[in-house]
């Protein structure tokens, strides 16, 4: 992942908005000398498991459609995993590479108010009440990965991640390559910026799914940045790591939506990146400890979403 790793690194040095403060990372160091935190992958319970292919099919869905749970105050990731789980155990074969395609939103009404479309609609499909937000695009990313795994798998994402030889970096190479709506990255001051937050997590996830062994045996986990979402970048402001513009805080506090792709929303997530590849390398350095950004990751993660006060910045996008 060098280039998100570098392209992060160019915008925390270039950053207007967005500052890591050492000293607070420095702190934050410190009371990890002890003992890092370390938890459990699915410490909740909430993911379909299976140890075998069905659930690699799961995990792609999972993580095709993991991003911007927010605009809906009662959704989060968990009723995703969840919804996705109990629809897999209902039927073996909801996710399909041919019913992937299937799946339909409400969009168009006949004459008698009836839906044009026939297919089973993805609301249904995770038993939510309304519609989910950004539900169109979700529907054509199932339809993107039902096409492409298809056309290029077998119809099958255990060949996708059989056919990367045990490297995570180049399963998110396919990924991106094959899936467009993996490739997050944007444009900041002139410079592409790498951030590849769904597929570096469909990685990690099988890693912490299979426990490192079979679909999640992968030589270069080390090699994963954390995962920028709107949780950790606001932990990491919690803890002191990131320091905010006034202005930026203040749009973060009142609640107003930041535009995806402005200097603002790069920095948060880039600095994130940054600052935890920091993080890692203090461990190391100051104890010797070696972690994965992965396993700081899901850390950060797991204390934001223990918070329900956590003021996270709130942007429309299919990435995170
Ligand atoms: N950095 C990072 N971001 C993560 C995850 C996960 C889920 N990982 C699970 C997999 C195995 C573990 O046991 C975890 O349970 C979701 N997200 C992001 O959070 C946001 C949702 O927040 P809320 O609206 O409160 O549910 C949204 O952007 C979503 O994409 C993670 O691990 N790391």
């Amino acid at each position: 992942m060098e280039e998100v790793r570098e392209t992060s690194a160019w915008v925390a040095r270039n950053s207007s908005h967005v500052t890591i403060d050492s000293s607070g990372l420095e702190k934050v160091v410190e009371t990890m000398k002890e003992s890092i935190p370390k938890v459990e992958w699915d410490y909740e319970g909430i993911h379909y498991f299976d140890n075998g292919p069905l659930t690699v099919q799961y995990l792609f869905v999972l993580d095709a459609l993991n991003f911007c749970f927010w605009p809906d105050k009662d959704l989060n990731y968990d009723h995703l995993a969840k919804g996705l789980k109990e629809a897999l155990l209902n039927d073996h074969s909801a996710f399909d590479a041919d019913r992937l395609q299937k799946y339909t939103v409400i969009i168009a009404l006949g004459n008698d108010n009836q839906s044009l479309f026939s297919g089973p609609q993805l609301r249904e499909l995770l038993k939510w009440p309304r519609s989910l937000p950004l539900e169109e695009e979700r529907v054509r990313l199932l339809h993107e990965v039902g096409f492409e795994l298809e056309r290029s798998f077998e119809g099958k994402a255990s060949k996708l991640v059989e056919s990367c030889g045990k490297s995570a970096v180049k399963l998110v190479a396919l990924v991106t390559r094959h899936f467009p709506g993996f490739r997050d990255h944007s444009m900041y001051k002139g410079h592409q910026v790498f951030l590849y937050k769904r597929a570096q997590i469909f990685a990690a996830d099988l890693w912490g799914a299979f426990k490192g062994q079979g679909y999640g045996e992968f030589n270069d986990i080390g090699s994963i940045t954390m995962f920028a979402d709107y949780i950790v970048p606001a932990v990491l402001q919690q803890l002191g790591v990131l320091k905010y513009s006034s202005t930026l805080a203040n749009a973060i506090q009142a609640s107003s939506e930041i535009g995806a792709g402005t200097e603002e929303e790069v920095e948060l997530r880039a600095c994130s990146i940054f600052a935890v590849e920091k993080m890692r390398e203090l461990l190391s350095i100051k104890c010797g400890k070696q972690v994965l950004s992965v396993e700081l990751d899901l850390w950060l993660w797991s204390v934001g979403v223990q918070c329900p006060s956590l003021q996270h910045h709130r942007t429309l996008s299919i990435y995170y």
